[in-house]
């Protein structure tokens, strides 16, 4: 897929396509989209100009995030809950140059959609390897992501099975819901994605009988992959002891055009500020997690983007 650029404007229109920006948590906000451009056109929106720092807070430190893993544990067998995802935030002092760090994103993960998404006070980027919700004339396609090990590491246990099952079975009971006729899924299978390996199935289904794209992204958003089940409660649980703002992390964005849509999760993030970046990472807790794995496995996660904040040689 080629490097393309849109620049956004007021909601107000019917422009085709129509680029969608989801928080983690709120209204997803719809623009108005002029482009494409091509990579060379667009390389003058990846700086940092004006760009305001980013607040130098943390989320959890190694030792919080295990207290926080335990106590979610905890939480999920008093509360009988299936998985609730844990996130964290980690800022790094450094001055990267966002055009280089995309360049590299580009090149590194050609199997993951890289994005940029520059507004006059943030800057986002990341390379997600998930995808919320595509549509065609035909049908819907949408898939459950979850489960991560390393690609040296043990197999995949029943934990990382249950927890992908999980996104599987919220995102079909949504589709039917919405009313799609017939959900097929096929998998689990593993996927790579840069320095980690998900389960994943792929979903299919006939077009819901209500309701547009965008009404199923929202629908299905935020699905157990970054949020849990019962999703009412995890939500509860992240707000209680995540002790960061998600903002724009496992939320998601897209475009609609009058023929088809894409909409994708943005993991695999960063937020772009003047001398600092801050990384996002989380993964599913279950009542059989062990709070050094989960650590581990954000540490894992959060080398998709390190790997190539490190290799940019302006930032040296
Ligand atoms: C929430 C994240 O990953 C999700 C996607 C794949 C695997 C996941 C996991 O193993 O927990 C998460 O559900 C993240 O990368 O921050």
């Amino acid at each position: 897929m080629p490097i393309q650029g849109w620049e956004l404007s007021g909601s107000d229109s019917n422009s085709n396509p129509r680029i969608v920006v989801a928080p983690f948590k709120g209204e997803p906000k719809e623009y108005q989209a002029s482009g494409p451009f091509d990579f060379e056109s667009c390389k003058r929106w990846l700086d940092k100009n004006e760009l305001s720092e980013l607040d130098v807070h943390s989320s959890a430190d190694k030792n919080r995030h295990l207290r926080n893993v335990a106590q979610v544990v905890d939480e999920i067998k008093a509360k009988d809950l299936r998985k609730v995802v844990i996130a964290r935030r980690e800022v790094l002092e450094i001055d990267i140059n966002p055009l280089t760090v995309f360049e590299q994103l580009c090149d590194s993960y050609p199997d993951a959609v890289v994005h940029a998404h520059r507004s006059k006070d943030s800057f986002w980027m990341g390379a997600t390897p998930e995808t919320l919700l595509t549509t065609d004339e035909h049908a819907v396609y949408t898939m459950a992501l979850a489960g991560t090990r390393k690609p040296d590491g043990p197999e995949f246990s029943l934990k990382e099975v249950d927890e992908q099952a999980a996104v599987t079975e919220s995102i079909r009971e949504t589709l039917l819901n919405l009313g799609a006729g017939k959900v097929g899924c096929r998998g689990p299978e593993a996927i790579q994605a840069g320095p980690v390996e998900h389960l994943i199935t792929r979903i299919e289904s006939s077009k819901p009988s209500t309701g547009n794209p965008q009404d199923w992204a929202a629908a299905l958003h935020p699905t157990p992959a970054v949020c849990g089940m019962p999703r009412g409660e995890a939500l509860g649980i992240i707000d209680e002891v995540e002790g960061f703002n998600r903002s724009l992390y496992a939320g998601y964005f897209g475009w609609v055009s009058d023929e088809n849509s894409g909409f994708y999760v943005n993991l695999r993030c960063m937020q772009v500020g003047q001398k600092r970046v801050a990384l996002y990472a989380g993964g599913g807790i279950t009542a059989k997690s062990d709070p050094e794995s989960e650590w581990d496995e954000t540490v894992n996660k959060l080398h998709t983007l390190k790997a190539v904040i490190s290799s940019d040689k302006t930032s040296e």
